[in-house]
């Protein structure tokens, strides 16, 4: 195996969450700081999912394979393996792509530990050899990016529709924007 980083838009995939317990609260609440569309399908939704009830569509039965016609990628966080394993076969008739949550040879994409401010995204993974480190490593650069990085990257995003505009020759564009985000960034140092 080997786990490519695609910075995949979720805002405009249909997300299906087969669980509705501890493990699949995790995976909706990371999956809603980036603003995903999800269902969640689960016997038994426990209550802090439910209170995302205005964000994500809730389906409060068993599983059933019907469901997986409208997804366009699949989490499996049931506590019962078979049908993990069944819901896995089921999906992978259909081409979706699936996370059995821990089971990651029954993962065709697996979760990174994620930091977000703002535009900005760092996912570190090991590639499911051992997320203690994913979360200390995640964690180390967190300290280690500019508080202002937020403002940092509005600026630039702004800066580099303009400069698309303005700067017709493509060497001048590219030497003004690569020196406007060093001096942003070196601006504090
Ligand atoms: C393959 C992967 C598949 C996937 O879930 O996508 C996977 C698999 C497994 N995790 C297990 C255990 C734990 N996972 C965590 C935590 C996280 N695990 C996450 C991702 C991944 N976990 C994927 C690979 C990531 C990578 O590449 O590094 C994170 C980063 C993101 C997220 O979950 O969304 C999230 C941290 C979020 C954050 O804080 O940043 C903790 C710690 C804790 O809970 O505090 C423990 C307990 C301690 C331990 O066991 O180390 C087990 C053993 C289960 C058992 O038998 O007990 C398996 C199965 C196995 O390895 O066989
Ligand atoms: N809780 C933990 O710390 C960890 C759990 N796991 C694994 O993650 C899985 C889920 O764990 P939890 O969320 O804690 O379990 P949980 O017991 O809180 O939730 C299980 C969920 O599965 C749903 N479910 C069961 N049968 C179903 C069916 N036929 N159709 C639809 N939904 C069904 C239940 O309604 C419930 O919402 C388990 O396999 C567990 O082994 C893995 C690592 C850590």
């Amino acid at each position: 195996m080997a786990y490519f980083p695609f910075f995949v838009d979720v805002t405009n995939l249909q997300g299906l969450v087969i669980g509705g317990g501890n493990i699949a609260l995790e995976k909706v609440e990371r999956l809603l700081a980036f603003d995903a569309k999800l269902t969640v399908i689960a016997d038994k939704i426990c209550e802090e999912i439910k209170e995302y009830g205005d964000r994500i569509q809730l389906v409060e039965e068993k599983y059933y394979s019907d469901i997986l016609k409208n997804a366009d990628y699949v989490v499996a966080a049931t506590d019962n393996t078979e049908l993990n394993e069944l819901i896995y076969k089921d999906a992978k008739k259909l081409n979706l792509l699936v996370n059995v949550v821990d089971v990651p040879d029954l993962c065709d994409f697996i979760f990174p530990s994620v930091m977000k401010r703002g535009k900005l995204v760092v996912g570190v993974s090991t590639s499911g050899a051992g997320p203690q480190v994913a979360i200390r490593l995640r964690k180390e650069i967190e300290e280690t990016i500019p508080s202002d990085i937020e403002e940092t990257l509005d600026i630039l995003a702004k800066a580099r529709i303009e400069a698309k505009e303005t700067i017709k020759d493509p060497a001048k564009r590219r030497k003004y924007l690569i020196d406007l985000a060093n001096s942003l960034l070196d601006k504090d140092k």
